[in-house]
């Protein structure tokens, strides 16, 4: 039996997460959890998992809960999320918080040596190379729970890394795929959040939608698989049924495919190397979908995928200011602040304002991820 320590539990993939524990649950245990605001979603977990432990964000949703239940051992914030990740109860980390905010504990369960299933992307776009240099020298496999890295880690299957000629990440295009620039205008937050594939929380979605989520999808899998940038490419896909490739240097291509559904990477990366049954999850049928698509990518129609390969391969403190930049537009996009395509432009400005730094360490990364998040809200 494993025991679960679950950061984001009340989120899309933190929800995804709890039904294979309940599928499995001679396999797997909840442990512990962290959660932002959601404190109705938090009890219904609490009553049907009863978790030993619990972080929260802020004392006002502390005394929400307590309020409910006054026996709950109830954390509080960044050290309560680092303090679980290294209990010596927690077997297993799921870090599925969004954003930057899960830097720290991931960092920790890596210095405890625990088993990690990462779903959390900007960990590793703002400060890759420190996570990896730690997860080398601690001798932590972080499991990929990314559908796309889950499918790479799955293709290359321990091969050597020289063998690889490329790695191929398959986009689906987002909300606004079919749309050109010059119609991306008026769109609004709800048209933004039509996903066409997948269902998921509103900052990944919006990120799909402006293609940011598959720039921070090639640094994530820049710093996981040790890759060059001029070694992964990304083209269009818009079925999201192959999840992505491999291409050797042979010419020979390995690819992993099935339906959309984040329950078979989450699950991989808690069982993995094996594998368990998935009976919720629907089998592929290639018959019935019968046709495939694929579109080469289109960097003046999607800048951001450029911003991300600029600040990939230039490196230092860039990654993270595109990082920081892009979740603070994004929230001021979702609370309508603004405009869709405003959400580039204040990333490009803080990508070519923000004074570079070339090897930040942890404190510098976080100074320059609020700074940069300061500066864009102050102007909005
Ligand atoms: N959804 C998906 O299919 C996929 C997601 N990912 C990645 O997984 C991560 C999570 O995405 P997703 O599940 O969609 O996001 P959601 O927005 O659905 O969930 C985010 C979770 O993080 C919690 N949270 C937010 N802020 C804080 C905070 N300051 N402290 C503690 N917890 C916090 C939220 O709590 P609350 O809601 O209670 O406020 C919620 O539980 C992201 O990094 C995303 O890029 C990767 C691949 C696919
Ligand atoms: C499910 C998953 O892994 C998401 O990151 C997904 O990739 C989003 O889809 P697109 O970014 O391809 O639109
Ligand atoms: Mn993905």
């Amino acid at each position: 039996m494993k025991n679960i320590t679950l950061l984001g539990a009340t989120g899309s993939i933190g929800l995804q997460t709890l039904d294979i524990i309940r599928e499995h649950n001679d396999e797997f245990r909840l442990f512990a959890i962290a959660f932002g605001k959601n404190v109705d979603k938090a009890i219904d977990i609490i009553e049907s998992f009863q978790p030993k432990k619990i972080v929260v964000q802020e004392e006002s949703i502390r005394q929400k809960l307590l309020s409910y239940n006054d026996q709950l051992t109830i954390l509080l914030g960044n050290e309560g999320m680092e303090e679980i990740s290294a209990d010596p109860d927690t077997d297993v980390l799921v870090n599925a918080v969004m954003g930057s905010i899960g830097l720290s504990a991931t960092i920790t369960a890596i210095r405890h040596k625990k088993q990690i299933a990462i779903a959390n992307k900007e960990t590793l776009v703002t400060a890759g190379h420190i996570v990896m240099a730690e997860a080398k020298k601690y001798g932590v496999d972080l499991l990929p729970v990314d559908s796309e890295h889950s499918a790479i880690y799955q293709a290359l299957n321990g091969e050597h890394a020289k063998d690889v000629h490329k790695l191929i990440l398959t986009a689906s295009g987002g909300s606004f795929r079919d749309k050109k620039r010059s119609e991306l205008h008026g769109v609004t937050v709800n048209d933004a959040l039509n996903h066409p594939n997948w269902s998921m929380g509103a900052k990944i979605t919006i990120d799909s939608a402006t293609m940011m989520n598959k720039g921070l999808e090639v640094i994530e899998a820049h710093w996981l698989f040790d890759m060059a940038y001029d070694k992964i490419d990304v083209i269009q896909h818009k079925e999201s049924i192959i999840h992505s490739m491999v291409e050797y240097v042979d010419n020979s291509v390995i690819a992993q495919l099935g339906t959309p559904d984040m329950r078979v990477p989450i699950q991989y990366a808690l069982t993995y190397p094996d594998r368990l049954a998935l009976p919720a999850s629907k089998r592929l049928d290639l018959v019935e979908i019968s046709t495939l698509h694929f579109d080469r990518m289109d960097t003046e129609r999607f800048p951001c995928l450029g911003f991300a390969y600029e600040a990939g391969n230039k490196g230092g403190s860039l990654p993270t200011v595109l990082n920081a930049a892009n979740e603070a537009a994004v929230d001021l996009f979702l609370k309508e602040k603004i405009t869709f395509l405003e959400i580039e432009e204040v990333i490009a400005d803080a990508m070519a304002h923000y004074p570079f730094i070339d090897q930040p360490d942890i404190s510098a990364i976080q100074k320059i991820d609020q700074e940069v998040r300061q500066q864009i809200y102050e102007k909005f």
